[in-house]
């Protein structure tokens, strides 16, 4: 039997030939959870009276969205997490000091063929390196860290294909909007999205991290990047460590496909509410910009540092603008780039690490009225701050140059 990237990581993780629809019962390799989610995750496990961990090197823990703690309420409960950690001696923790729970996974734990359930829906993210990532509600996740098992439907596939090279200010996000304009918000409702790359050096993992990241925002179980050279360089790279690829066999069968000319695109916006409400930054270019987010696990990356500095090297802001790199990885490596130097000289406020605005958490919530461009994942009604605030989702390169001008701007249209 021929079977997908889907069916060949099901069938591995079920011990049995699976097909989409199919219930089954799978291994899970990975199982993790953060601050704000890990709290209701431990306390199913308590409730229970079942605080036992099927594999300690299999649970990672990170602190990210309340992070470092806004208030007093998630200070502690931080506070109890990290006692938990400790009184479970849990390897895999990781305090306020290192990054966002998805990226840390790719940088650090994941690998293809996976299966890689967490508490957080953007999961998904994995699924750049090939894992079957899937997000979970808290109990769900409970259940995993006590068994090592999760229950799931076979998805049915659909296949992307990815033609040709991005242009300079193209990056995943434009995939990713894409595909939301065109299919919109549910259509992958019950599917899994594999992603052919025809060359793999011209997609590299930052941008698949943002592609796969925005999969649970197309509904998608998950959004997996069939596995080539571009996935092995980046483990060796990041891990020092060799990877085995496992990849969908010749002739498997997709719901359907969809294919990508990626040297056709131009930068993309979502406009306020919903994350399918796709334009091209062009038509957009009249909406002036209270305040530009560079950040989150969907575009906190290096990748996307190197183009914002590349656009506000020399410059002033003419909004407010936040950065914040992913992960203290990703940090460092901007740092030592001086992407994170040209983005303070052009009066960007950066840190590191927390998902912070994404949510409207902390750390640059959005005002009544407002209008925000941000590199996240999320527009919808009060996502960011105020319910009258409104959130356009851009790519680095628009979030960067709209920066700039104090205007929604296609970085093609700069000075
Ligand atoms: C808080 C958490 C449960 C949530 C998620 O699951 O995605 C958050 O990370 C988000 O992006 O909205
Ligand atoms: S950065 Fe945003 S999208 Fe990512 S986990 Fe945090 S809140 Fe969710």
């Amino acid at each position: 039997m021929t079977g997908t990237l889907t069916e060949k990581i099901l069938s591995r993780a079920s011990g049995k030939a699976v097909s989409p629809g199919d219930v089954i019962e799978a291994k899970t390799d990975i199982v993790a959870f953060h601050d704000l989610t890990g709290y209701h995750v431990i306390e199913v496990m308590e409730k229970a009276n079942m605080v036992k961990i099927f594999d300690k090197a299999k649970v990672v823990v990170a602190f990210d969205h309340l992070s470092p703690p806004p208030d007093v309420r998630s200070a502690e409960i931080q506070g109890n997490i990290r006692k938990f950690v400790r009184e479970n001696k849990l390897p895999n923790f990781h305090d306020i000091n290192v990054g966002i729970l998805h990226e840390l996974l790719i940088e650090n734990y994941a690998l293809p063929g996976q299966v890689i359930v967490a508490a957080d829906s953007h999961t998904t993210t994995s699924g750049a390196v090939g894992a079957f990532a899937q997000g979970m509600g808290a109990s769900d996740v409970a259940a995993a860290v006590i068994t090592g098992k999760t229950w799931l439907v076979v998805p049915k596939p659909f296949k992307v294909n990815l033609k040709g090279t991005p242009g300079e200010w193209i990056n995943g996000k434009d995939v990713a909007l894409e595909l939301l304009g065109k299919f919109k918000a549910d259509y992958f409702n019950g599917m899994s999205i594999e992603v052919f790359v025809e060359d793999p050096k011209a997609f590299p993992m930052d941008y698949r991290a943002t592609v796969s990241n925005m999969g649970i925002e197309m509904n998608a179980d998950t959004l997996m990047f069939v596995p080539d050279a571009e996935t092995r360089n980046f483990i060796k790279g990041m891990r020092g460590v060799e990877v085995e690829l496992i990849t969908p066999d010749k002739g498997a069968n997709y719901e359907d496909e969809y294919t990508i000319e990626l040297n056709r695109m131009e930068p993309l916006v979502a406009a306020p509410y919903s994350v399918d409400n796709v334009r091209t930054a062009r038509e957009e270019s009249k909406v002036p910009v209270d305040q530009v987010y560079i950040g989150s696990c969907t575009n906190g990356r290096i990748s996307d540092f190197a183009i914002a500095s590349k656009i506000l090297k020399g410059k002033k802001v003419k909004t407010r603008c936040i950065a914040i790199p992913s992960s203290y990885e990703m940090f460092k490596q901007a740092m030592n780039r001086g992407y994170i130097e040209d983005l303070v000289n052009a009066g960007c406020v950066v840190t590191y690490g927390t998902c912070g605005p994404c949510l409207g958490g902390h750390f640059g919530v959005a005002g009544p009225g407002e209008v925000i461009v941000s590199t996240s994942s999320r527009n919808f009604r009060g996502r960011m701050g105020s319910n009258d605030a409104k959130v356009y989702l851009s790519g680095p390169s628009v979030a960067a140059a709209s920066a700039a001008t104090g205007y929604i701007t296609d970085p093609r249209d700069l000075q």
